[in-house]
């Protein structure tokens, strides 16, 4: 007997990827994606645009020889699409379908559809100007117009213009002898004509349906406390609705840590019959390892409930989940200009747009018919904007500026969908100037370039290569660790503040916070090397140190020393116990955060017009020391009550 047996899993995954709406004009948008070089694709969420455009591509050959990729804003959303296709397809995860993000990939020389983050091709673009392994890329997800994303289109449209170019009789015309390349823009929420006119009118398509509806509620009144409308919310679908996991999502970590408590401590309390709940916190300082738990069955009888900042918004599906609960809120990074060539990104809480909603309900409805609680009124919906304003417009463009210059390109000339502000360009080339990243001429120079080799902050970058200078990379790599890891190391809870600070003292440095984390990281060390992962947890609890942000930073100095190996950099260069070397390597990177002790006691700043003033938490609070630099200003909201 000829032909394989399919096995009854892959045959169901078969079917479901028969009956999803795109499958039904499969064949039309092949002929549509032969004939045009960019398409601009537009579905309703769930409707198959991720996991199959790809396998489409490949399936019918019109992507050529080369790797297709799809990017995505988010890493989670990259590895569990991968695993996804890969399953669809029944080969193993890193053959034929791979990912890449920042810190861990998984293909080979076979992999032909390739899950990214738009940093990573972003990357690439430095050391493959053409990105000529691939013949096509899906950008997914547009509308969130990560500044990634908005400098990887610009890119890719004169890419296309020099891959595309026909070639004449002569062989001449062409810039290159590589294939074509195929642009493909996706998003269930998408301003298509904008971005159809940013592609020399582009042909735009629609893919018509979805495959499960979704129901949406509004409270009839706005709800400023969110966090207990939402602890509300859930223990009303939990008692009055049937089996299925809910998903709810909140602007960051503390409102999760907060929700998770009171969602434990009310699940303690559940009369016996009551199903049993299970809460998994989803952020983008959780390790990769705790983050997956979300995709994890849970047994039955007991109910997952996710707690998630937007980074499960879009593309994701997470199986189990039927309600979706919306708070409404958000956090967005902004640009605060002091003055020209001084300013900082803020996080601020904010009311999300219409699309963060639409993508929002979209993750219920992906196996079967969902729910969605808006915990805002329908007013409120309507009147929302249809989409954020692009990155590229409200935050600092200085480490974006310096891998242009790096690739040979200039942030003025680049063709943006959006132009970035003037101001915001001058600050940038004025701080990249003062690390002496570029010249008088804004032209890159040798330090730039090295710079740019390492995935930090242009400015933490400086400190690095200056710490080479002085004798103490092994130092800076444990500072600049904790300072790259995305939540603090030193908590407080405001019942525990005293005997936080009071256990923490022994860490303590005279010259100031830098060294006193460099006391932890060095004690945390010595615990590391003798005791097993709970017993550092159980220490850290006892020191009021934040045990996740340790292992994240260990993570994160395990690849900073590798990525120094890589560039030829001694990272084991010691300065001992004499903190001058390393308080004048900090110095050259954080330059612009320094401040002069005025006479009334106040500091001012030396690049900026603000008096700032030092943390109460600080080692150095109650000094008067001439000077200080920080790496972190917090801005205080002053109401008048
Ligand atoms: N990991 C998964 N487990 C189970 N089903 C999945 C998974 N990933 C995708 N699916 C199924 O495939 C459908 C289509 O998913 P896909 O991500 O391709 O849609 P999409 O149109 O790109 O949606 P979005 O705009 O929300 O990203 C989902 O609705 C779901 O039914």
């Amino acid at each position: 007997m000829n032909g394989a047996i399919i096995p009854a899993k892959q045959n169901s995954l078969e079917e479901q990827r028969r009956q999803l709406p795109i499958a039904q004009g499969r064949d039309a948008l092949i002929q549509e994606i032969r004939d045009n070089d960019v398409i601009v694709l537009v579905g309703e969420t769930g409707s198959g645009k991720t996991t199959q455009v790809p396998q489409y591509l490949l399936e019918s050959g019109v992507a050529g020889e080369g790797v297709i990729a799809v990017t995505q804003p988010r890493r989670v959303a990259a590895t569990s699409l991968a695993a996804r296709v890969a399953a669809e397809k029944n080969v193993q995860l890193g053959g034929l379908v791979g990912y890449s993000v920042r810190f861990d990939e998984s293909s080979t020389e076979a992999t032909r559809i390739k899950y990214v983050t738009d940093g990573m091709l972003v990357r690439e673009l430095l050391s493959d100007p053409l990105l000529s392994r691939y013949s096509a890329v899906i950008v997914d997800e547009a509308h969130e117009r990560t500044l990634r994303t908005d400098i990887l289109m610009a890119n890719l449209k004169t890419i296309q213009r020099s891959r595309n170019q026909p070639v004449d009789r002569k062989g001449k015309g062409r810039a290159t002898a590589l294939n074509p390349l195929k642009i493909i823009i996706m998003s269930a929420t998408l301003d298509a004509e904008k971005f159809s006119k940013f592609y020399d009118n582009a042909k735009v398509l629609y893919v018509e349906g979805r495959q499960h509806p979704v129901k949406t509620y509004y409270t009839a009144t706005s709800q400023p406390d969110y966090v207990d409308a939402a602890l509300r919310t859930f223990y009303q679908i939990h008692i009055d609705q049937s089996p299925g996991d809910v998903l709810i999502f909140l602007p960051g970590q503390e409102d999760i840590e907060s929700l998770e408590k009171s969602i434990t401590m009310y699940a303690n309390r559940l009369p016996q019959e009551c199903m049993g709940v299970t809460v998994c916190p989803l952020y983008a300082a959780l390790p990769p390892t705790q983050q997956a738990k979300i995709f994890s069955a849970t047994s039955k009888g007991i109910r997952k409930c996710i707690l998630a900042t937007n980074i499960a918004e879009t593309s994701i599906t997470i199986p189990g989940v039927k309600y979706v609960i919306d708070t409404g809120k958000c956090k967005e990074k902004r640009y605060i200009a002091r003055s020209v060539g001084t300013g900082f990104d803020t996080l601020l809480t904010r009311d999300i747009t219409k699309s963060s909603a639409m993508q929002r309900a979209g993750r219920a409805g992906r196996e079967g018919p969902g729910l969605c609680f808006r915990l805002y009124t329908e007013e409120s919906f309507k009147a929302m904007p249809i989409s954020a304003e692009p990155e590229i417009r409200r935050c600092t463009l200085t480490s974006s500026l310096l891998q242009l210059k790096c690739m040979g390109q200039n942030l003025e000339q680049l063709d943006f969908m959006d132009k970035p502000e003037q101001d915001t360009i001058i600050s940038a080339l004025a701080t990249l100037h003062l690390l002496s990243a570029v010249d008088d001429k804004k032209a890159l120079t040798h330090l730039g370039r090295r710079m740019a080799l390492f995935p930090l902050e242009p400015t933490l970058a400086r400190s690095l290569l200056a710490a080479t200078e002085f004798g103490c990379t092994r130092e800076m790599l444990d500072i600049l660790s904790i300072l790259s890891a995305s939540s603090k190391v030193f908590y407080d809870s405001s019942e525990e503040r005293e005997a936080a600070l009071e256990t923490r003292r022994k860490f303590r440095h005279s010259s100031g916070d830098h060294m006193t984390v460099l006391n932890v990281v060095r004690s945390y060390d010595e615990i590391a090397a003798s005791e097993s992962k709970a017993g550092q947890r159980d220490w850290c609890q006892k020191q009021y140190l934040n045990f996740r942000c340790l292992t994240e930073a260990m993570d994160i100095r395990k690849q900073l020393r590798e990525a120094c190996e890589k560039n030829g950099i001694d990272w084991q260069l010691s300065c001992g116990d004499n903190e001058q070397p390393v308080l004048k390597s900090l110095v050259r990177g954080l330059v612009q955060n320094a401040a002069f002790l005025q006479p009334d006691g106040s500091y001012k700043q030396i690049m900026g017009p603000s008096i700032v003033k030092i943390h109460p938490g600080s080692s150095l609070c109650d000094k008067k020391v001439p000077a200080i630099v920080y790496d972190e200003l917090v801005r205080v909201i002053l109401r008048r009550v």
